[in-house]
């Protein structure tokens, strides 16, 4: 899977892609990461990537031309899909990455900064999505949320296919609590069930603990999952 970075500050991919699974799958040959720089597209003195808005108002705008040119210097594999992060975005979420990992060979994403980018940009970009309901000062770190998420759902990338398989949102549930060694920890002790051996019993008790903590921690997601399970339970 191919990854374009359309950024203006490309030293900021550098650590979070050399540390991790995500470096694994990276050396593995499993995705190739590239970062393209609006800024060497601009042809003048300043290299101005930005300017005022038009109609007056705060803030910068990302200009058309530099980010419409490194755009179409991208090579182009299929299925692709151009990304553009910004809080109007629709939300990630699992199945949105799920949807990513599975049906495309190409990610552009491309990162937005001060107010955003000339709307005209969006002739280039089939996909607008938000990390979330709130604003940072750049959509690197939502590009960084979203590469990381897809590429960690990519077959290879997480050894164990096993672990994708408790995702706390794969189900829809919240996950459950994790405990390991030493048994007793400052007076605290792992639950019984889990030292049973009891498999039947362990999987119970996980599921319950799942039902019990989305209840109290995400009702949203506690409804949906209730709506879910009378469609399975009508059919
Ligand atoms: C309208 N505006 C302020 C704006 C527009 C576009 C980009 C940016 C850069 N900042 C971002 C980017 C994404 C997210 C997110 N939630 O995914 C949050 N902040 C800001």
């Amino acid at each position: 899977m191919r990854f374009d970075l359309i950024t203006l500050f490309p030293e900021f991919f550098h650590s979070p892609l050399q540390s991790g699974l995500i470096a694994k799958a990276i050396a593995k040959g499993l995705a190739e990461v590239h970062c393209t720089n609006p800024r060497d597209f601009t042809c003048d003195r300043h290299h101005k990537v930005d300017d005022e808005p038009y109609g007056g108002g705060a803030g910068m705008v990302l200009k058309p031309e530099p980010l419409a040119a490194a755009l179409e210097s991208l090579p182009v594999v299929t299925p692709r899909q151009v990304i553009y992060l910004s809080p109007q975005g629709e939300p990630m979420t699992q199945a949105l990455f799920q949807d990513l990992a599975t049906s495309v060979e190409q990610l552009v994403l491309v990162c937005g900064h001060y107010e955003g980018i000339d709307e005209r940009v969006m002739t280039w970009i089939d996909r607008e999505i938000s990390l979330g309901d709130f604003v940072l000062t750049c959509g690197e770190i939502p590009a960084l949320a979203l590469l990381n998420g897809v590429l960690r759902l990519r077959p290879g990338t997480i050894g164990k296919e096993e672990s994708h398989r408790c995702d706390s949102f794969s189900d829809g549930l919240l996950d459950y609590p994790h405990y390991t060694r030493p048994a007793e920890f400052r007076g605290l002790k792992v639950p019984e069930v889990l030292l049973s051996g009891n498999h039947g019993a362990i999987a119970a008790w996980r599921r319950q603990q799942q039902l019990e903590r989305t209840r109290d921690r995400r009702p949203d997601l506690y409804q949906a999952w209730q709506a879910q399970q009378s469609d399975l339970d009508s059919h």
